[in-house]
């Protein structure tokens, strides 16, 4: 990775920022910061999480050589492996796919369903994102496909709801440049259910906006009762 700097002094993104740029010296290799976003590693550690994951049952007083847990360890580490999958991918590439469709009216995607991972619990947050923009002058849409697995890449990391809902919404600003960008996620934290203050249900609800959904109260307002169905 390349260590430019903008005319500004801010540091440049380098082409491929996914590409990691070294190893440590007990060979993992090291994390790439980018921009506030979590650590990017090139590939799943599988023999480290399986490792991880028999010390993890034998702290918690399990035999993890009994039938039922055998495989455990593997299984595990596989189902890490996809849940965090959006480390190992670039969100923003799939977002090259853009049509000339003179279209300058709203695109917006309702009740995209969404799993994620708290990173302070290592439990799942799950719900639903809305994501819509306004296309810039150009009129250039992207594929609706597209906006869905913008959601997937950036929900497949240890995350907050809020970086979540932030980074959806930079990315579309980043790679379509369009007039405007709304993005509402409402999940559930299950580290909020199932341990802790307990209360099964609670929502939350996060959203971001940019360019006409931040500076038009009228044009948010029709897209939140699009969102809400009111
Ligand atoms: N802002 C924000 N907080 C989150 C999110 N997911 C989990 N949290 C909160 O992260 C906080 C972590 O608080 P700590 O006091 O460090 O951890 P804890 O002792 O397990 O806290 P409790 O959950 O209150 O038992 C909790 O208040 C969680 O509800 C998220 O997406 N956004
Ligand atoms: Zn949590």
């Amino acid at each position: 990775m390349t260590n430019a700097t903008r005319a500004d002094g801010s540091p440049e993104r380098s082409v491929s920022p996914l590409v990691d740029d070294g190893s440590r010296a007990d060979g993992v290799s090291s994390p790439v910061l980018l921009d506030g976003a979590p650590p990017v590693r090139p590939v799943f550690d599988h023999v480290r999480a399986e490792a991880a994951i028999r010390e993890l049952l034998i702290a918690v007083g399990e035999d993890v050589d009994r039938d039922g847990l055998r495989e455990t360890p593997a299984r595990v580490a596989r189902a890490f492996a996809e849940q965090f999958s959006g480390l190992y991918v670039d969100p923003d590439q799939v977002l090259e796919t853009v049509f000339a469709e003179n279209h300058s009216e709203m695109v917006l995607i309702r009740d995209i369903p969404m799993y994620s991972t708290c990173e302070h619990h290592l439990v799942p947050f799950f719900g639903h994102a809305h994501v819509g923009y306004i296309p810039g002058r150009a009129g250039q849409v992207t594929g609706l496909s597209k906006l869905a697995r913008v959601v997937e890449g950036y929900s497949k990391r240890p995350q907050v709801q809020e970086r979540l809902t932030t980074q959806i919404a930079d990315a579309l600003v980043r790679k379509l440049q369009p007039a405007g960008v709304i993005v509402v996620i409402e999940a559930e934290h299950l580290c909020m259910a199932m341990r802790g203050i307990r209360k099964p249900g609670a929502i939350t609800t996060t959203s971001a906006v940019r360019g006409l959904f931040q500076s038009q109260a009228s044009t948010r307002a029709e897209a939140m009762s699009l969102i809400t169905g009111r």
